[in-house]
């Protein structure tokens, strides 16, 4: 899992300060130790670590946080925004040309996913702008980079622009980017070749590339599981070819996190997209705060929201909507929730994306067998329709019928039943508006201000959402 062991040390070290009253100048040069290998360890480059731990020293040590009465929070609160600093403060959207057709060179090297990554890159402009991109497989020394580009291109219905493995790169970029203008398309990706290491050569190509096209975007695919390579790599096609921002991929595997936490220093480009898996949708706009967030064990509920809206049948969440407001959430609804929530992915993923449930240790790999849910609906198939609405009527000796009409445990009936009514005043405090209830369920690991801190952006922009929803509904409706 990316970040994990950067993520465990990091909060170890924070645990220790948790509880303490007071912490002195000393505990933060410890601490600060501790850190700094953490993040050596990772992979983070040496000169980012020694600036990161200098600004974070310099502000822990100061007046606001020693004399606080939460100092261990103010500490996390410091190194939470510092990361994110690294990582570049804000999302960086993509440079979109005045006139059609924006032109995105994707360049890196061999095997680094730039062919996937583009392949995303327009999985991504169809489903957030109704886009209508070309696809130029300028890539003509690996034949199986052109078939790849096709076969992707059959997978998303988009045009790709070939001439096969004898043209010149550079004229079959000159062409691909005439069809498009003929064919009002409004983006156009360029699949570039890659090396196993940069050189001249390919440099060059890239240049006379750049030159003809004069695209808007050079976007430059790393791969994050090399670490301090892909900074070096990074900072090598940056200087050859001022690239305008980078696809960090592969954040799926076991990376340590080095080039994410890295790259924007060294080189002052932004990461613009993560890619997190082979599929198609496997690409998300790279937040550096969430990411932090993520890194520092306080969840993600913003990704984890839009991945739930992403996933979720736009029908039922629209139900859904309304049963919340109507407070009319039954044991049915449950049934499709957690059906709708097996679809986002694994379990063990999404659950840490939840403020406080990043290092629960009873989540490691945990997965939402299918076939729980065929017990739980077992369960909830064996309750009359009044029951599903009302769990009150549950009562032990109905629970115990129900047991043996779904041939399933008391324990789990019960356990069942519990998860229903939680998940049931949530939705309560929810249609109120209140998402503090939500907090309290979900960030006990993370407690205080310190919670309400990272629940907070969260809890702003669910309120703006729902209002936007609730128009969209009364508007519907009349
Ligand atoms: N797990 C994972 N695999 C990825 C990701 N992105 C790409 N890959 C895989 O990495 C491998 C290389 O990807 P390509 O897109 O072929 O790489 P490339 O940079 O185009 O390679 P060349 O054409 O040889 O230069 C493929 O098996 C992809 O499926 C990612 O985000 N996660």
């Amino acid at each position: 899992m990316a970040f994990e062991g950067l993520s465990e040390r990091l909060q170890k070290t924070f645990s220790k300060l948790r509880g303490k009253g007071k912490v002195t100048e000393a505990d933060v040069r410890e601490m600060m130790r501790e850190v700094r290998l953490a993040l050596l360890e990772a992979d983070v480059n040496f000169d980012v670590t020694k600036t990161f731990i200098k600004t974070v020293r310099e502000r822990a040590v100061g007046s606001e946080v020693l004399e606080s009465l939460t100092p261990a929070q103010q500490v996390i609160k410091i190194v939470n925004e510092e990361l994110t600093k690294v990582m570049g403060t804000t999302a960086v959207a993509l440079n979109n040309a005045p006139k059609i057709p924006t032109i995105i060179m994707m360049v890196g090297l061999q095997g680094a996913g730039k062919t996937t990554s583009a392949g995303k890159l327009v999985h991504y402009l169809q489903t957030e702008q109704k886009a209508r991109p070309l696809l130029i497989a300028a890539d003509v020394y690996r034949p199986a980079a052109i078939e790849q580009l096709q076969t992707i291109g059959q997978q998303l219905q988009v045009p790709v622009y070939d001439e096969g493995t004898q043209v010149d790169p550079v004229t079959i970029v000159e062409h691909g980017l005439t069809q498009a203008r003929e064919q009002k398309n409004d983006y156009v990706l360029i699949d570039t070749a890659g090396r196993l290491e940069i050189d001249t050569q390919l440099m060059d190509e890239l240049r006379r590339i750049k030159d003809l096209a004069q695209p808007n975007e050079i976007l430059l695919v790393v791969d994050s599981m090399t670490g301090q390579a892909a900074t070096h790599v990074a900072e090598g096609f940056n200087e050859q070819l001022d690239i305008t921002g980078v696809i960090l991929t592969k954040l799926d595997g076991d990376t340590r996190g080095g080039a994410a936490l890295s790259i924007r220093a060294v080189t002052g480009k932004p990461i613009k997209f993560i890619g997190s898996g082979e599929k198609l949708a496997a690409l998300e706009v790279f937040h550096p705060d969430r990411m932090a967030n993520r890194i520092l064990g306080m969840g993600d509920m913003m990704t984890l929201i839009e991945k739930a809206e992403k996933d979720y049948d736009a029908q039922q969440a629209e139900t859904l909507t309304r049963k919340m407001q109507e407070n009319s959430f039954d044991f049915n609804d449950f049934v499709d929730q957690l059906q709708q929530v097996q679809k986002m992915g694994p379990m063990d993923e999404i659950m840490k994306m939840i403020p406080g449930m990043a290092n629960n240790p009873a989540l490691k790999n945990a997965q939402m067998d299918p076939q729980d849910l065929e017990h739980l609906k077992a369960i909830v198939y064996s309750m009359t329709l009044q029951e599903r609405q009302e769990p009150d009527l549950l009562n032990p000796s109905r629970r115990r019928r129900i047991a043996a009409g779904a041939g399933r445990p008391i324990v789990e009936v019960n356990r069942m039943i519990k998860q229903f009514k939680q998940m049931q005043t949530m939705m309560q405090k929810m249609s109120k508006g209140n998402l503090n209830g939500m907090e309290q369920m979900m960030g006990n690991g993370i407690s205080g201000k310190l919670g309400k801190m990272a629940m907070g952006s969260m809890v702003r922009r669910t309120k703006k959402r729902k209002k936007k929803r609730l128009k969209k509904v009364k508007r519907f409706k009349s």
